[in-house]
């Protein structure tokens, strides 16, 4: 296959690496958006900036500068196309890429914030509603479950999920990733994929601060447990399958983000418990947290809906400043009891 992956972040350098190494045989061009980056991996061999000590293959190629610079013209010959960018960089890219009939998959987790819509809305879009807005044409789907980009380009044993309603799409996606280190499955339901690979993130910022304020292993669990309950709903009153949730990209992506020190959420909860402010913790990664800007739209569409997700809350005050930590702990566990399946 040809296979252009745009965005040279540490997740999708370690799925170009990834895709590059598969036994297919795969060509696969890398676009970073600054052409500097992009000279400096093709000449290092390395992403030194997002996914150090990785080697890039050398069936791997770089190309950088603006998508007119190359990337369009190139994009007609393409098996797929996999938009690697943040949320915020979603919109843009796809805008671009309208009008293509190539297969498109997008790898990024979390709902935009509001104001990445680009106008005046209630509440930000899902990757799939941003889609359907402004190229609703297109042939798309999206790439998620648990995966960190470090551990995928070393090669170790990763399991993904491939989600569209569009079985050419999904298709396309196993093919270009399915390998010996790396098993994708097929979903229809994109809708509970990206409910479940958005939410986690936001969950994944509480077992932070829960873990970093030492309230224990039993915390841990409950909050996991209770925190699937909330992407559960949220997920199934947007029209997601409840199966879904028991999938990668529902337990299996939060076990891993809301407990693995890898993650980028988890680290800004580990520091709000120090006593960093959100920006500081937020300049500490280096890399994106898309928590931090999904939660309040979670929070948004949850209440549109009529959702209880009280963890979720917390974390939208937390990261507000409205609540310091100690005291969304005394809120959560203030709650009148209920039912567990309510
Ligand atoms: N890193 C992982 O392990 C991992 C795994 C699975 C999914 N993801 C998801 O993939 C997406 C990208 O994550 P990452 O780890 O590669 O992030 P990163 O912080 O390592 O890199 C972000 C990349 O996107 C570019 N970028 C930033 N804002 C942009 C914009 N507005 N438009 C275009 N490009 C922009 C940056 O230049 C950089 O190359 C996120 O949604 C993340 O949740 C990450
Ligand atoms: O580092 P995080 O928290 O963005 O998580 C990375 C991946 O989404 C884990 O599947």
């Amino acid at each position: 296959m040809k296979i252009i992956v745009i965005g040279a972040g540490a997740w999708g350098t370690a799925v170009a690496v990834s895709a590059a190494r598969n036994p297919g045989g795969h060509q696969v061009v890398l676009w970073a958006r600054d052409p500097a980056q992009a000279e400096a991996m093709a000449a290092a061999r390395e992403n030194a900036r997002y996914l150090p000590g990785i080697p890039l293959p050398r069936e791997l190629h770089l190309r950088g500068g603006a998508p007119d610079d190359g990337l369009l013209a190139a994009v007609p010959q393409a098996d797929l196309i996999i938009i690697a960018t943040p949320v915020a960089g979603l919109r843009p890219t796809l805008e671009l890429l309208q009008g293509t009939d190539v297969p498109i998959a997008w790898l990024c987790k979390g709902f935009e914030a509001v104001r990445d819509t680009g106008a005046a809305r209630p509440f930000g879009l899902m990757p799939h509603e941003v889609q359907r807005q402004v190229a609703p044409a297109l042939r798309a789907g999206a790439l998620s479950g648990p995966s960190f980009a470090q551990e995928v380009a070393r090669g170790q044993p990763t399991a993904l999920v491939a989600a569209s309603r569009d079985a050419d799409v999904r298709r396309a996606m196993v093919e270009a990733l399915h390998g010996p280190t790396v098993r994708v499955y097929g979903n229809d339901d994109l809708v509970g994929v990206e409910v479940g690979g958005a939410v986690k993130n936001v969950l994944a910022i509480a077992t932070g601060l829960a873990d970093g304020l030492n309230l224990g292993l039993n915390a841990r669990a409950a909050l996991i447990t209770r925190g699937l309950a909330e992407i559960a709903r949220l997920g199934v009153a947007l029209g997601a399958r409840p199966e879904t949730f028991t999938g990668l990209s529902g337990l299996g992506d939060l076990v891993l983000t809301a407990t693995g020190d890898l993650s980028r959420n988890r680290k800004v909860g580990l520091l709000l418990a120090e006593g960093r402010t959100l920006d500081e913790a937020v300049q500490s990664l280096g890399h994106v947290a898309e928590g931090v800007y999904s939660a309040r739209t979670v929070w948004q569409r949850a209440q549109h809906l009529g959702v209880e997700m009280p963890v979720t809350e917390c974390v939208v005050a937390l990261l507000d400043g409205a609540l310091k930590p100690v005291e969304a702990v005394a809120a959560l566990m203030g709650r009148d009891p209920k039912g567990e399946l309510l």
